[in-house]
């Protein structure tokens, strides 16, 4: 009925609107008010959606949404955590550097942490741990950093009201970056958290380090990724690093070309090194060395990736403990940073270096090697690299890292492999009920 009813009013409508009288119909009349009053309760809609979508852009991107986030579970501040701070950021020898490591209960946060602490470096932790992997094992490593006399700070790079108050309450001559999304396959499965750290997490921390004074120098982790589908090898830092073959690598050759703007805008002394597999002792259990161990001693099948053809893939493993010398020669010829409270005062360095073991080895090797040392055989499937992010290959040129900061790998795959596995053994059996991995 209504809707016949609407119709038949539809066609008293005149076909040419500017030629309508009010007097003629009040029933036209008030379907105008009803048109004007739906058009306006529309635009209203729309200005409070435009409105809402801003005051929640600034409330996570501000400095002054940090606060909120604290009171949901960030645990930090107050008199007794400022003392922690202090004192674990306290140098022991007069010449020793004070550094902030972002990523310390990560794998080769908490080496390089420890290796910083043991020579007489004041050292402060900062992380987030965050469930990637089992956070049980992130615990455990800052318990081994605790006893050695690191706090390591519970919070995020890209919380910048808790960066403010480290910096207000130490004086940092250093920053080790290492806090990142890491894994080249993770990143199809959640591309955001790669730009959420690697991305957005880099640049609020160099927001940060900028406006300190004195401004810190700083050494980050960038990723042997970045050459992506380069063929020559082995590969250089004078290569191209533009065809990446992940979402992990594309982020990490963005923190490279960020850091360049900080370094030419700000002044920030700025070093990136590029990482090669690095493999070891406290490793990442979502490395494949790290889960074929794991499963070859469950007599689990795993699986061992391709090139076309039947083609080897390759990695150059880079054992942690040369890592770590590559980490500390970085510090140790860093230069001071030129700008203060965000103004340059003159051109700072800039530098990236290769950190790999320049001796690639087939991943079918690695797992030969696994089944000598565990004593198991492996039950293994070949199938094709899936195009997920990895490469056929990664091999380093270190020359550049070798005359500038000493650094000279010596640790072959094997020897590592042997400590890994040590470690591995005693680890689980005193971790089963406590962990998942
Ligand atoms: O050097 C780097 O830049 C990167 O090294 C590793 O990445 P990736 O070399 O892929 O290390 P794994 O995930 O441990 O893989 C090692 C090798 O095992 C192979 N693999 C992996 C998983 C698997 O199930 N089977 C298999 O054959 C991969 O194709 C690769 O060749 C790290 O996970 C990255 O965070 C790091 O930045």
């Amino acid at each position: 009925m209504s809707q016949l009813k609407t119709v038949s009013h539809i066609d008293d409508i005149p076909s040419t609107p500017g030629k309508f009288k009010s007097d003629k119909s009040s029933y036209i009349h008030r379907l105008r008010i009803y048109s004007t009053l739906s058009k306006l309760t529309l635009w209203s809609s729309f200005f409070l959606i435009f409105v809402l979508f801003f005051v929640f852009l600034s409330r996570t991107t501000s400095p002054a949404a940090a606060p909120n986030r604290r009171a949901l579970g960030d645990s930090w501040g107050g008199s007794d955590w400022e003392k922690r701070v202090s004192k674990s950021a306290r140098r022991s020898t007069a010449s020793g550097f004070t550094v902030l490591v972002t990523g310390a209960a990560g794998f080769v946060g908490t080496h390089v942490s420890l290796a910083l602490k043991r020579r007489g470096d004041g050292v402060l932790g900062l992380d987030n741990f965050n469930r990637y992997y089992d956070p049980n094992l992130k615990r455990a490593r800052q318990k081994l950093l605790d006893r050695a006399g690191v706090f390591i700070v519970e919070g995020d790079i890209n919380d910048s009201v808790l960066l403010h108050k480290l910096f207000d309450v130490v004086m940092f001559t250093h920053v080790m970056h290492l806090a990142a999304q890491a894994g080249v396959r993770y990143a199809m499965q959640n591309p955001n958290s790669y730009v959420h750290s690697n991305i957005a997490g880099f640049v609020n921390l160099l927001e940060v380090c900028k406006s300190a004074n004195p401004q810190p120098a700083i050494v980050w982790a960038s990723s042997s990724s970045v050459y992506g589908l380069n063929s020559k090898v082995p590969f250089s830092e004078k290569d191209r690093t533009d065809q990446p073959a992940s979402l992990y690598a594309a982020t990490k050759k963005a923190g490279e070309e960020i850091a360049h703007t900080y370094n030419h805008i700000y002044g920030l002394s700025i070093t990136g090194l590029r990482f090669f597999t690095v493999y070891g002792p406290w490793g990442r259990p979502d490395m494949a060395y790290f889960f074929f161990t794991k499963d070859i001693l469950k007599g689990k099948q795993i699986t061992i990736f391709e090139a076309p053809g039947h083609g080897t893939v390759a990695r150059d493993f880079t054992y942690i403990d040369d890592i770590v010398k590559g980490c500390l020669g970085a510090l140790d010829t860093a230069k001071k940073s030129t700008g203060s409270g965000g103004k340059k005062k003159g051109a700072a360095q800039f530098r990236i270096f290769n950190l790999g073991n320049t001796s690639p080895v087939p991943v079918s090797e690695l797992v030969r090697i696994l089944e000598k040392l565990l004593k198991v055989k492996a039950k293994k499937k070949l199938l094709p690299m899936p195009r997920n992010g990895d490469v056929k290959f990664t091999h380093a040129n270190i020359s550049l890292a070798h005359s500038e900061l000493g650094y000279r790998p010596t640790t072959n795959l094997e020897t590592g492999l042997r400590k890994f596995v040590q470690w591995y053994l005693e680890y689980s059996s005193g971790s089963k009920k406590k962990s998942s991995w």
